[in-house]
C-alpha cells in the first residue's frame, strides 16, 4: 500500500533532496523551484529566504513531492521492462504495450498443469499454512506485520493492523485456509513471511471476474533484497489455481507491470495537534498551530436528519443500494448480502475492538444513503504513540440516481454533507485523521471537506487480466479531477 498515512514504502529517499543544503535556497535545482512556484503562485514572496526545512515543508503533501519521489506508468522512478526480472515472467500487462486490445486473460488457465506441492524453499525455511482460527497463529501474523510491514518513506510510521482487523480483513465470506500463505525458519518455526488473498467477484467493466484479493505480503526485514517475494508470489498464485481462480486484484504503492489505475490518498485532520506533535502533519510557512486547530474544528453534531447506525435489518436496503450506485464505476466488488453484512457489520461488536463503522439514513422508512469508514493505527516508530486513522470505506446515496439537469451537482452537495458529518462522528470517536483515496466520488468532496493531498498514491494491479486504464480521480498533475472522477470502486484495506 501507499501513503504519507497509508505509508508507502517505495519511494527512493534521496530524491527529492539531494543536494541540498540547510539555509541555502539556491542550492535547489532551479526545474523544482520553477515547479513549486507553478503550482502555488502565492508562494513567490515567501519563498525568498525560506530554508530548506521549510521547503520540504511546504512541499509536502503537494504534488510537487510527487513528481519527486515517484511516478507511476511513464515517471522517471519506474524500471524498463526488462529489469522486472520476476514481473516481465508473470500474465500482467507490460509497459509500452498501450494498444487496444480487448479486455481478457493474458495466460490459459489450465488445472492439470498447476503443481500440486509448492516449490521448495531454500534450505532452513519452510512453508506453512496459517490457521486464522487459532488466535496464537493470528497474534503471530500480527508481530511480523507490526514490526515489518509498510512503513512511510521516513520509517516514522508503520501500519498497525490488530489481530481484530486481521480477523475481518481475511475471513471473509468464502475464506480459503489455504490462501493464508507463511514462511518459517524451520528450526525455530518463527515466522518470517507472510501472503494472504481472499476471494472476491469483481465485475472490470463488463466482466465480471472470480478473483483472489492478494494482501499483506510482508517479508522480515533480515530477509528483505533476497527474491522471496516472487516465490510467495507464486505460491499464492498456486493455491488459487487449486480452486480454479486465475485472476488476482491487488495494491501497492511501487510502481510495477502495470497499473490499470492511480489514486492519490488525502488525508482531512481531525486532530491537527496531536498530528503535528507525531511529526505526521507539517506546519506550513504561512499558518500557525492556533489557525491550524481553527481550520480543522468541526461541529459537535451531525446535521443530515435521519442518519443512524446501520443495524442487520437494514442489510438487504443497503445491499440493493450499495449495488446500484457501484454500477457507476468500471472497477467494482460484487457483494451478496452476506458480504455486506461481513464488510459493513461484521467489524462492529464481533471482535475484541471496533474495526468499522457505518451509518444509514433512513427517510420515512427508506434507506436514502450510506456511509462507512475503518480504523487502521499507525505506530510512531520508536515512541508508544500511534496515529488513530479511520479510512473511508464504501457509501452510496440515492442522490446519484437523480434526473436533474443539475444531477452532478446534487451529488455533490449530498456527498458534502454525508462526509462532512461522517468527519464529526470520526471525531467523536476520537480518531486523529480521516484518510481516502481519489476513488470513487471522492473527488467532489475531498477539497471541500479540508482533504489535504498525501504523499503517497496507490497504484491497482490486476493479475491475468488486460483491460484499458482507470481514472483514478486525478489528473496529469495528480490534483483531483472532479471533472471525470474515477472509474475505481474497490476500496482495498
Ligand atoms: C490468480 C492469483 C494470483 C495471485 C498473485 C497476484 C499478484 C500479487 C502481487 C503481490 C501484491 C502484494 C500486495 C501487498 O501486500 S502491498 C504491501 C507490500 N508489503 C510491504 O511493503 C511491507 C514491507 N516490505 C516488505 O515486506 C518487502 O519489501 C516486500 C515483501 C514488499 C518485497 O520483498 P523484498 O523487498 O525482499 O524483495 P525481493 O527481493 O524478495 O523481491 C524483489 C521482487 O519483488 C518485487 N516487489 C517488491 N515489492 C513488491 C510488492 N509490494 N508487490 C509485488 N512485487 C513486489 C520487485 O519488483 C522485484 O521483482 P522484479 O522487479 O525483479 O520483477
Amino acid at each position: 500500500m501507499s501513503e504519507e498515512s497509508k505509508l508507502e514504502v517505495s519511494k527512493d529517499k534521496g530524491k527529492g533532496k539531494a543536494k541540498r543544503e540547510e539555509g541555502e535556497l539556491g542550492a535547489i535545482p532551479d526545474n523544482i523551484l520553477e515547479q513549486l512556484l507553478k503550482q502555488n503562485p502565492g508562494l513567490a514572496s515567501e519563498v525568498q529566504g525560506l530554508d530548506t526545512k521549510k521547503l520540504d515543508e511546504l512541499m509536502k503533501g503537494m504534488a510537487l513531492k510527487d513528481v519527486l519521489t515517484g511516478m507511476p506508468a511513464g515517471g522517471k522512478n519506474r524500471k524498463d521492462m526488462a529489469s522486472y526480472k520476476f514481473w516481465n515472467t508473470q500474465p500482467v500487462p507490460k509497459f509500452g504495450e498501450d494498444e487496444p486490445l480487448p479486455d481478457g486473460p493474458l495466460r490459459e488457465s489450465d488445472l492439470a498443469r498447476v503443481k500440486t506441492v509448492g516449490a521448495e524453499l531454500i534450505e532452513g525455511f519452510e512453508w506453512d499454512t496459517i490457521d486464522l482460527t487459532d488466535d496464537q497463529q493470528v497474534k503471530e501474523v500480527y508481530e511480523l506485520l507490526s514490526n515489518h510491514y509498510v512503513e512511510d518513506n521516513e520509517a516514522m510510521f508503520r501500519f498497525n493492523y490488530s489481530a481484530s482487523f486481521l480477523h475481518w480483513a481475511l475471513k471473509a465470506p468464502g475464506w480459503v485456509k489455504n490462501w493464508h500463505v507463511g514462511v518459517r525458519i524451520t528450526s525455530t518455526k518463527k515466522l518470517v513471511a507472510f501472503i494472504s488473498g481472499i476471494p472476491v467477484t469483481l465485475r472490470v467493466r463488463e466482466n465480471v471476474l472470480q478473483c483472489s484479493e492478494i494482501n499483506f505480503l510482508c517479508i522480515h526485514k533480515k530477509l528483505r533484497g533476497k527474491r522471496l517475494a516472487p516465490v510467495l508470489i507464486k505460491e499464492v498464485t498456486r493455491r488459487c489455481n487449486l480452486e480454479s481462480v486465475w485472476n488476482a486484484i491487488y495494491t501497492v504503492g511501487v510502481v510495477l507491470p502495470k497499473p490499470i489505475s492511480t489514486c492519490r490518498y488525502f488525508h482531512r485532520s481531525l486532530d491537527w495537534l496531536k498530528l503535528f506533535e507525531t511529526g505526521f502533519s507539517p506546519l506550513p510557512a504561512s499558518s500557525t498551530k492556533a489557525k491550524q486547530v481553527t481550520k480543522y474544528a468541526l461541529p459537535a453534531n451531525t446535521s443530515t436528519r435521519g442518519l443512524r447506525e446501520m443495524e442487520a435489518k437494514d442489510l438487504d436496503a443497503v445491499h440493493d443500494l450499495f449495488t446500484r450506485y457501484m454500477e457507476r464505476f468500471d472497477l467494482v466488488p460484487k457483494f451478496t448480502v452476506e458480504e455486506i453484512e461481513h464488510w459493513l457489520l461484521n467489524g462492529g461488536s464481533k471482535y475484541d475492538e471496533r474495526i468499522v463503522w457505518t451509518y444509514v439514513v433512513e427517510e420515512e422508512g427508506k434507506i436514502t444513503d450510506f456511509f462507512s469508514f475503518y480504523s487502521l493505527e499507525s505506530s510512531v516508530i520508536g515512541k508508544k504513540e500511534t496515529i488513530r486513522a479511520v479510512y473511508l470505506f464504501y457509501y452510496a446515496s440515492e442522490t446519484a440516481f437523480s434526473k436533474s439537469p443539475d444531477a452532478k451537482k446534487e451529488l455533490k452537495a449530498r456527498l458534502n454533507a454525508l462526509i462532512h458529518d461522517a468527519l464529526i462522528l470520526a471525531k467523536k470517536l476520537n480518531f486523529d485523521v480521516f484518510n481516502a483515496l481519489t476513488l470513487l466520488d471522492n473527488a467532489l468532496f475531498l477539497e471541500e471537506q479540508k482533504f489535504g493531498a498525501g504523499d503517497g498514491s496507490l497504484h491497482y494491479y490486476l493479475f491475468n487480466w488486460r483491460t484499458a486504464a482507470i481514472n483514478g480521480g486525478i489528473d496529469e498533475r495528480k490534483n483531483v479531477d472532479q471533472e471525470r472522477g474515477s472509474g475505481v470502486g474497490v476500496v482495498m484495506l
